[in-house]
């Protein structure tokens, strides 16, 4: 069996979708006659690697085409000022991808900022949708319970400003629940990652003070999603608190909640095995 690497997966597409037109990165694995569509989430260095390397293998070993789209303004896809909607942004950069590589219909996968994207595309293109898994997050607004911006997003919007080790340290210190699994390998592989793309780092900055309310609350319009959705929570989020997944389940029809005990923000990669085997188990029945 072939390995599975980043760079024998990586691929570029120009999309054109109304005014937006750039180049996206993207990398695809797999073959399968379905595809699963991973979106990563917002903070400094992320991508569709990063985020998603406990998961690839699995989902292709299980039968599926994966696609991990790197969202405008991350990673090696091309720089972006935002300074309306980011989820609607992701969205259409999405659909741009899917109609570029011919992919009609697809399950998503979406971390955080990908869950808000993900809602945001479901919302805008219903026929293309399979299942959503929806992790961390699915719609800004506020926690009923918790003091917003939470601490995590704070932390995130330090490293923007001031992308250094300790900053780094710092912010993942709070992503995780459980700190000890935090390599010095995966800060430096992190470090790396955003100070290649200062362009990056400066944009996310300049499109938060222009519009601070990057991802809109979506919560009147989850009603009309009628995929089977899938929501995923750790109970430790200190990035987005766990009761916003209790709105998204009160607001899709068809949602269900499947919360980890001892998680941080990051459930697909700090309980990558049993969320590898509930994802799988809820696309196939
Ligand atoms: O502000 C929000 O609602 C969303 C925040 C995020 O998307 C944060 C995600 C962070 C990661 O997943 C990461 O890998 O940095």
């Amino acid at each position: 069996m072939t390995t599975i690497t980043e760079a024998s997966t990586s691929k570029f597409v120009r999309i054109q979708e109304g005014d937006l037109d750039l180049q996206l990165h993207y990398n695809d694995v797999g073959q399968g006659a379905e595809t699963v569509v991973m979106l990563h989430g917002s903070g400094p260095g992320a991508s569709g690697w990063a985020n998603f390397n406990r998961n690839i293998e699995p989902f292709v070993n299980a039968g599926y085409r994966v696609i991990l789209m790197d969202c405008p303004g991350w990673s090696k896809s091309d720089p972006i000022v935002n300074t309306g909607s980011r989820s609607d942004l992701n969205a259409r950069a999405l659909k741009g991808l899917l109609d570029a590589i011919g992919l009609d219909k697809v399950h998503i996968v979406g971390n955080s900022m990908g869950a808000h994207s993900t809602v945001a595309f479901a919302l805008a293109n219903p026929a293309r949708v399979g299942k959503l898994i929806l992790m961390g997050g699915g719609t800004g607004g506020p926690s009923q319970f918790v003091p917003m911006p939470t601490e995590g997003i704070k932390l995130i919007g330090a490293l923007y400003r001031d992308p250094t080790i300790e900053n780094l340290k710092r912010m993942m210190n709070v992503f995780v629940y459980d700190t000890s699994h935090l390599t010095d390998e995966l800060f430096q592989a992190r470090l790396d990652n955003m100070l290649a793309r200062r362009d990056h780092l400066e944009n996310f900055v300049k499109s938060s003070t222009a519009n601070p309310k990057q991802f809109p609350d979506l919560g009147h319009r989850l009603g009309e999603i009628s995929a089977q959705t899938l929501v995923i929570w750790g109970r430790d989020d200190r990035f987005v608190p766990m009761d916003v997944g209790l709105r998204l389940i009160w607001g899709i029809p068809n949602a269900q909640l499947h919360v980890f005990n001892q998680c941080g923000h990051w459930a697909q990669w700090e309980h990558a095995d049993t969320f590898n085997r509930l994802v799988l188990d809820f696309l196939t029945h």
